[in-house]
């Protein structure tokens, strides 16, 4: 881990974070942490991995990016990665950090939640929600696009915002799971987890 020289943000600390860029919505995450000072790099091999100091996967669509990272020796080294680094996974990537998914499809089983797909309705029902998080400043923005809802959660995933009953951002040590979409706006809050995470030590 590298050495926090201005852990408010992630200027000045030489942390580079990955983004799966695969499928979905990886260069908004990109941009985000550009913005915040955070040097990134696009992940599109499992040699890509390699001294990354952690990963966000993004949403997309999980069947697609399981159909990728299926191929040759990926998942298994996306595997290794996630269990040994923080990882920050946003609506498809919540799917693949989850323990269970409905309907069943291979996960890596980081976070101890079990996943519905598109539980929040179709893309014409996508919609925008604020409400309280336990993150600095509360009140979270918060962007749902086909979003799967977390039905099932065990202790050990610490909730830190709701949405209509059900958790929308848990944590477990160093994996982030997130049903909506941080990267799109301004608040730089749910990204500033990921970066704390590697700054941990
Ligand atoms: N915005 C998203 O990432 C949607 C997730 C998608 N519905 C899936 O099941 O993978």
């Amino acid at each position: 881990m590298a050495a926090a020289t201005n852990p408010t943000t992630g200027a000045g600390t030489g942390i580079t974070i990955g983004v799966l860029a695969l499928q979905g919505a990886y260069t908004a995450h990109q941009r985000m942490l550009h913005d915040m000072g955070v040097a990134t790099r696009q992940v599109r091999l499992p040699q890509d991995l390699q001294g990354l100091d952690a990963l966000v996967l993004p949403g997309g669509e999980s069947t697609t990016l399981l159909h990728f990272l299926q191929q040759g020796d990926f998942w298994p080294a996306l595997k290794d990665f996630a269990a040994t680094h923080p990882c920050l996974g946003t609506c498809a990537g919540l799917i693949l950090l989850a323990q269970h998914v409905q309907p069943d499809q291979p996960s890596l089983g980081l976070l101890d939640v079990t996943v519905q797909r598109n539980a929040y309705g179709r893309q014409r029902d996508s919609y925008i929600h604020i409400g309280p998080s336990e993150l600095p400043g509360g009140l979270l923005e918060m962007v749902f696009i086909r979003a799967p809802r977390i039905v099932q959660w065990q202790p050990e995933a610490q909730v830190l915002a709701w949405a209509g009953g059900s958790p929308v951002l848990v944590r477990q040590g160093r994996v982030i799971g997130c049903a909506f979409h941080p990267e799109l706006g301004s608040d730089t809050r749910v990204h500033q987890l990921l970066v704390d995470a590697c700054l941990t030590p």
